[in-house]
């Protein structure tokens, strides 16, 4: 007993001086590498945010990603930055909305969590005093098009690119708040008809109805797009514009803050019935066969 108790103190020893050595370090932390990050943010000389979706192949939205979203959204208000232009990494999708696979068979822990972390990351987007451009670089079908309709103006890479609510497609209904985003942009009718046909615009065909301000032929020029229209800002006092966009987004943030608990048991009770589940089966065996 006396030898195991020496050796296991031998061994204490031995450890905790390895414990600080580059060799140690080296070892452990290539045994637990860092998660890879969702979402990057890169901030440029004038203080503009370029906030990177980065899930690939599609940056379907996870937890998460919205988790990460969130957090980079309020550390950039901390920071005081003048603006956010939120993009993807993808040379084809901006995002295909939200994942699948956090709906399919889910734990009802985890549907909770996603749902709500979805609800507080897009309230953080809406509501955000720093001005917002979406760069949409690709597909934005649903919940990828939610995103870019929460951003204040959407510069998009055309012209083979779509995006849109496509909800009544899939057979459901997309939540009143993603209503109110696309009525905010392109008014009560146009609303009304895209998202009642669940229709998927070609970037012409969005630009014609208001869905986005400007379609662009690439990535750089839609950053650069955005960067002008962030700079307009600087000449304009940051209070009389943060009012002014907290009342002109009332109606959804005032749906938001009152409706969030309702609007997550709708969605909990939706997604576990019986053919819903059925449906999101089918759905994701269809993407693989499509390949
Ligand atoms: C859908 C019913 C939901 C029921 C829940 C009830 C209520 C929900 C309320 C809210 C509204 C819902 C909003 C949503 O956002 S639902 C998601 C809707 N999104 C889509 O329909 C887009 C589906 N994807 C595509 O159309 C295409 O992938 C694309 C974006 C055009 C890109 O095409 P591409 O050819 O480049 O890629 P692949 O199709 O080959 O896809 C690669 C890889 O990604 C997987 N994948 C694609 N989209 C999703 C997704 N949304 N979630 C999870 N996984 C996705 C695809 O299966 C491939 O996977 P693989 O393993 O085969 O490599």
């Amino acid at each position: 007993m006396a030898v195991v108790c020496r050796n296991l103190r031998a061994f204490a020893q031995k450890t905790s001086s390895l414990r600080c050595t580059p060799n140690f370090l080296r070892l452990y932390s290539q045994s637990k590498p860092a998660p890879p990050k969702l979402v990057t943010v890169d901030v440029d000389k004038a203080g503009v945010a370029t906030v990177t979706l980065d899930r690939p192949p599609v940056n379907s939205l996870n937890t998460g990603l919205l988790e990460e979203l969130g957090v980079a959204i309020k550390d950039l208000e901390a920071n005081k930055t003048r603006g956010i232009i939120l993009t993807s990494s993808s040379n084809s999708v901006f995002s295909a909305g939200l994942d699948i696979l956090e709906m399919y068979e889910p734990k009802k822990q985890n549907l909770s969590l996603f749902w709500t972390t979805l609800q507080n990351t897009w309230l953080s987007l809406y509501r955000t005093s720093i001005p917002t451009v979406a760069a949409i670089n690709g597909h934005a079908p649903a919940g990828g098009c939610l995103l870019a309709l929460s951003c204040e103006y959407r510069v998009m890479v055309g012209p083979k690119f779509t995006i849109g609510l496509n909800e009544t497609q899939l057979g459901i209904v997309a939540p009143q708040w993603f209503m109110i985003c696309m009525k905010d942009a392109v008014g009560r009718r146009q609303a009304e008809m895209a998202l009642t046909a669940g229709k998927m615009f070609s970037t012409q065909e969005a630009l014609n109805i208001g869905l986005i301000d400007k379609m662009v032929s690439n990535k750089e020029e839609a950053i650069a797009e955005a960067q002008k229209f962030i700079a307009q800002f600087a000449k304009i006092p940051p209070l009389a514009r943060r009012m002014t966009k907290e009342s002109i987004r009332q109606e959804g943030i005032k749906y938001m803050e009152e409706n969030a608990i309702d609007d997550l048991k709708a969605f909990m009770d939706l997604v576990v019935q019986p053919n819903i589940q059925k449906g999101l089966g089918m759905y994701l065996e269809a993407m693989k066969k499509s390949k």
